[in-house]
């Protein structure tokens, strides 16, 4: 089994690895192809996607995988969002992970068309937040780390996949 995984952010590379411990792991630096900061789930969702599906054409993966951060709007309220994708053979596989509030004045320098990687370390005080406990990680005092944030979304991603290979469907049909 070998898995290409469409980034090179640490803290992504490792929540794959704890999912999937018997696969060979590579990465790639695989273009999301939208923004570098995605302003909502669609754009953050599709990110994902592309990821995924630029990796499986590569290196004889087995798995690509894509995992994509971002953030969205309700009312006036920005979230963090988070998804990931999985693309095996011919198939699709996406989840969502998940999303807190962001503290005003982060939002506000993410509509001055800051980054919030950028933003993050500048409110930290330190260097690359985005590939340790993230965002997420700061604003919950670390009980929820961007790894363990990205691990529940590849578990929900190799779930969807073994539901459909191991043909669980079967078992929940009515037989008539
Ligand atoms: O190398 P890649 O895989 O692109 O990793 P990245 O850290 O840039 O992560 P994303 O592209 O998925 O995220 C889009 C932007 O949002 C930032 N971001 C998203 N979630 C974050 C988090 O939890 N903590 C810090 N920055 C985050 C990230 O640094 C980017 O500026
Ligand atoms: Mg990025």
């Amino acid at each position: 089994m070998k898995i290409v995984i469409g980034s090179m952010n640490k803290a992504k590379i490792q929540a794959v690895k704890e999912v999937f411990p018997e696969a060979v792991i590579v990465t790639e630096d695989a273009d999301s192809g939208v923004s570098a900061q995605p302003f909502s789930d669609e754009e953050t969702r599709q990110g994902a996607i592309n990821r995924a599906l630029s990796c499986l054409d590569t290196q004889d993966a087995t798995f690509g995988i894509g995992l994509e951060g971002g953030v969205m709007f309700i009312g006036n309220q920005l979230y963090l969002c988070n998804w990931g994708a999985l693309a095996f053979s011919d198939q699709l596989y996406t989840a969502s992970g998940a999303r807190i509030a962001l503290p005003h004045e982060i939002t506000e320098q993410l509509i001055q068309g800051r980054e919030l990687g950028d933003v993050m370390d500048e409110f930290a005080k330190r260097k690359q937040v985005r590939q340790q406990e993230g965002a997420v990680g700061i604003f919950t005092s670390e009980r929820i780390s961007r790894r363990s944030m990205f691990r529940h979304v590849m578990e929900l991603l190799r779930g969807q996949w073994e539901f459909t290979k191991e043909k669980k469907e079967s078992k929940y049909r009515t037989r008539r």
